[in-house]
């Protein structure tokens, strides 16, 4: 399970300097095993939606929910990837990957076999017994990924996790994440400033405002789940492009 509500939600920074309204009235509803992209202007306040759905933080006002559940604070069944690294450099591929099944206590049959299973599934079982020092920067995020799912929680929040990575690592990891996404679906959200990422990976795509953020524009992204990275070339992938561009160009002219 992994439906998620987020219901008239605000965020306030108060700092003794100033007060930063970064979410206002922000009402979002995402099924079960739905893959959501949000994209908006820089500063309107993706991270802290992400950050307030992992419970890393609590709304000022409104109400988010979980399978009917307020979240309230981070769980296991919330897995977050951000933009940096987040390996432990100290452990092995295989280890990193397996430490959360540990914590979690799982039995360690089913430990070893998540781990063999996701570790396959992104494409580093060669690697199980390298460290995080001797790998690219993609196959880092490989292992990130591999992490996440092997904890095996209903919900994967993704903040601009490729954001550091050129196009064509990008590409390999946007075909990594749809191989584990078709292997064992999850609910995800996918914070990014790709246009052409948030579409490829996206069932539907958020367009936010600029801050105080609010949702714009919903984009239902028609291509079923089987896709090619040729699907770029598409020309109903370039109109949809095309609208997303323009409605964030909308939103940064109104708030000019
Ligand atoms: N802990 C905090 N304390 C004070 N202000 C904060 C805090 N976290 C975020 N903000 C402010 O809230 C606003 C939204 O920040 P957020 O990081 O959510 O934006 P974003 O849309 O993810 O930005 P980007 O696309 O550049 O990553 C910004 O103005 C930021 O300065």
């Amino acid at each position: 399970m992994g439906q998620i509500t987020v219901s008239q939600v605000s965020k306030r920074f108060e700092t003794s300097r100033k007060t930063t309204v970064a979410l206002n009235d922000t009402d979002l509803a995402i099924a079960d095993k739905e893959t959501v992209c949000v994209v908006g202007p820089s500063g309107c306040g993706k991270t802290t939606l992400l950050n307030l759905i992992a419970g890393f933080m609590l709304p000022s006002s409104g109400r988010i929910e979980v399978d009917g559940e307020s979240v309230t604070g981070p769980s296991a069944q919330r897995a977050v990837v951000f933009q940096s690294d987040a390996v432990f450099p100290w452990l092995s591929v295989r280890d990193n990957v397996a430490f959360g099944p540990k914590v979690q206590g799982r039995p360690s049959r089913v430990r070893v076999e998540r781990v063999e299973r996701f570790l396959d599934l992104v494409g580093l079982a060669e690697f199980a017994s390298a460290y995080p020092k001797e790998l690219s920067g993609g196959m880092r995020k490989r292992v990130d990924l591999a992490r996440a799912y092997a904890s095996d929680p209903d919900v994967l929040l993704l903040d601009e996790p490729f954001g550091a990575l050129d196009l064509f690592t990008k590409e390999t990891m946007w075909l990594a994440l749809k191989k584990v996404a078709d292997a064992e679906p999850k609910t995800i959200i996918f914070v990014t400033h790709d246009i052409e990422e948030a579409l490829f990976l996206g069932d539907r795509v958020i367009v936010m405002t600029p801050r105080p953020a609010r949702v714009h524009s919903v984009v239902e992204v028609p291509f079923g789940r089987d896709r090619s990275l040729d699907l770029r070339a598409d020309p109903a992938f370039q109109k949809l492009r095309m609208e997303i561009a323009h409605s964030l160009r909308e939103v940064h002219n109104d708030a000019a």
